[in-house]
């Protein structure tokens, strides 16, 4: 029992900036002071525990209205069937984006001044995140979109709060698909005025899915021949701080499927791409290629997580400098949150005068709870003994003692899987040339020590004391990539930089 209690309370959890980290949204309250809501709200017996039914549109919509209203200042309507964003949910991906600008690990600033300029690939009708963006920090936004739906009712939205109206520029994405026809919505969710109750919904939505999958397939297709997500969408010489996504998740309209448990609308052109977000968030990073430093950051949700792990290999392979990941959690829900850069890291991960000294300390931050300083040590000398070096391991002090020979680091350095060209602003690259050590032999001593959970310290020290250390620099910087890596690579570090 205890255990499972102990997992639970280590899930990440709601962003601690986020408005209702501390302060759920109060149903009542809100009921009181917006009768439009008040229908929407009932009681649990004891008449203490107001609710709503998720199941119905209905009462979501007006929820995301209300508190939009209540706490944002906003104004807001989408029509039916549109995918209807849940407001704590969406906030967290903003306040993540503000820790990734508020972060030193690349260059501060790329637009000028203090003023944040994002990108919302697939802003949607519902147009949510330069909505909250705006409204809660300021910053200006270029929300683009494929359908005609999309744009007029981000648009509209953007029309309905002068106060935001200057900061938000809407775009379209693509060749914008034709709206699905009368005939096609006749019996679907896209714009349907009135609606039966919540039963009906769920079952006409996954007959409107089904029964328009083929066109979407192929109005897909057609936006992304000649025309990419970001390519050609983004001026000649426009900068972004960022930009976010939250793509098309799924793949088909089976795979779409519908939680019973909520209903928060989404159309098929949505909800579905072909390739689900895989797909899509490849073409994203296809792109970033091309756009390279445009942006400082470019991020996207992801509904899954099996899908990190392919796509941050995607990012390696194309020599990002920097990729961060993080877990979203709102109630039941998990989403995650991939970011990258192509901005040299300007933060030092050691400074030199540590890096003279035969220590050498950093932070393994942002691992997943499970991830223990026993597992990093056991990756260290899997990874070591592989290179054919000697290690003996005391998993009691929770040390590692290697000896590997100059062969041996060669063999580390030049399987490294650190592109040393992109890394060189780290600078940690020591002056001498690639594998030539003044050792004969290394003897370095490999420590892991918990902080918190999540927050591992590594200490290299080398034990040939009074040696000259000149090899052993770069030893210890591939020593550090490395162990970055490794836990990487196993899918288990949340943040780490390549
Ligand atoms: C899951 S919805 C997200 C809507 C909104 N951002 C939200 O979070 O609720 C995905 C959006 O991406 C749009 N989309 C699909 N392909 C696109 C493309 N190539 N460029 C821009 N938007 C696209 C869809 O029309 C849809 O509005």
């Amino acid at each position: 029992m205890p255990s499972k209690k102990r997992r639970r309370d280590e899930r990440p959890t709601i962003h601690p900036r986020n408005k209702y980290s501390e302060n759920p949204p109060d149903f009542s309250l809100l009921a009181s002071l917006y009768p439009s809501f008040e229908p929407f709200v009932y009681y649990s017996r004891d008449g203490r525990h107001p609710r709503i039914d998720w199941t119905d549109f209905n009462a979501t919509r007006e929820l995301t209205r209300v508190l939009l209203h209540h706490d944002h200042g906003v104004n807001w309507w989408i029509p039916d069937g549109q995918l209807c964003p849940t407001v704590p949910n969406r906030s967290n991906y903003i306040h993540w984006i503000e820790d990734l600008l508020m972060s030193e690990v690349i260059e501060k600033n790329n637009t000028g001044g203090d003023k944040v300029r994002g990108f919302d690939i697939g802003t949607g009708a519902n147009c949510i995140y330069p909505l909250l963006g705006a409204s809660l920090l300021g910053w200006s936004f270029v929300g683009s979109d494929v359908t005609d739906i999309a744009l007029e009712w981000a648009e509209r939205n953007v029309k309905s709060n002068p106060h935001l109206s200057e900061l938000i520029e809407i775009r379209k994405a693509g060749n914008a698909r034709k709206n699905v026809s009368k005939e096609e919505t006749a019996n679907g969710q896209l714009a349907t005025e009135t609606k039966p109750n919540s039963e009906e919904i769920i079952g006409q939505e996954a007959e409107s899915l089904a029964s328009k999958s083929p066109d979407v397939i192929v109005d897909w297709e057609k936006d992304h021949n000649g025309s990419g997500i970001l390519l050609g969408v983004v001026k000649d010489g426009e900068k972004f701080d960022f930009c976010m996504c939250n793509p098309p998740f799924f793949e088909s309209i089976e795979e779409a499927g519908l939680n019973p448990k909520t209903s928060c609308g989404g159309t098929p052109e949505e909800m579905v791409c072909p390739g689900g977000e895989r797909a899509f968030i490849s073409q994203m990073i296809e792109d970033s290629v091309g756009l390279k430093q445009s942006f400082r950051w470019y991020t996207s949700m992801l509904g899954r997580k099996a899908n990190l792990k392919f796509l941050v290999s995607k990012l390696r392979e194309v020599g990002v400098s920097i990729v961060k990941t993080t877990e979203f959690v709102q109630g039941h829900t998990s989403r995650w949150g991939l970011a990258w850069s192509f901005i040299p890291p300007g933060r030092k991960i050691i400074s030199p005068h540590v890096a003279e000294k035969s220590n050498l300390s950093f932070m393994l931050e942002g691992i997943q709870r499970q991830i223990s300083a026993i597992h990093i040590l056991r990756s260290v000398e899997s990874y070591f003994l592989a290179a054919g070096a000697s290690c003996k391991s005391n998993s009691s002090s929770f040390v590692v003692d290697i000896t590997a020979s100059n062969d041996h680091c060669d063999a580390i350095v030049n399987n490294g899987s650190v592109d040393f060209k992109e890394t060189t602003s780290c600078q940690l690259r020591p002056e001498n040339s690639k594998g030539s050590s003044s050792l004969d032999e290394l003897c370095l001593r490999i420590s892991v020590f918990q902080q918190i959970p999540g927050t591992l310290l590594v200490r290299g020290s080398l034990q040939n004391r009074g040696s000259p250390l000149s090899g052993s620099h770069l030893f210890t910087f591939y020593l550090l990539s490395l162990l970055v890596d490794i836990s990487t690579a196993g899918g288990s570090t949340e943040e780490g930089i390549l």
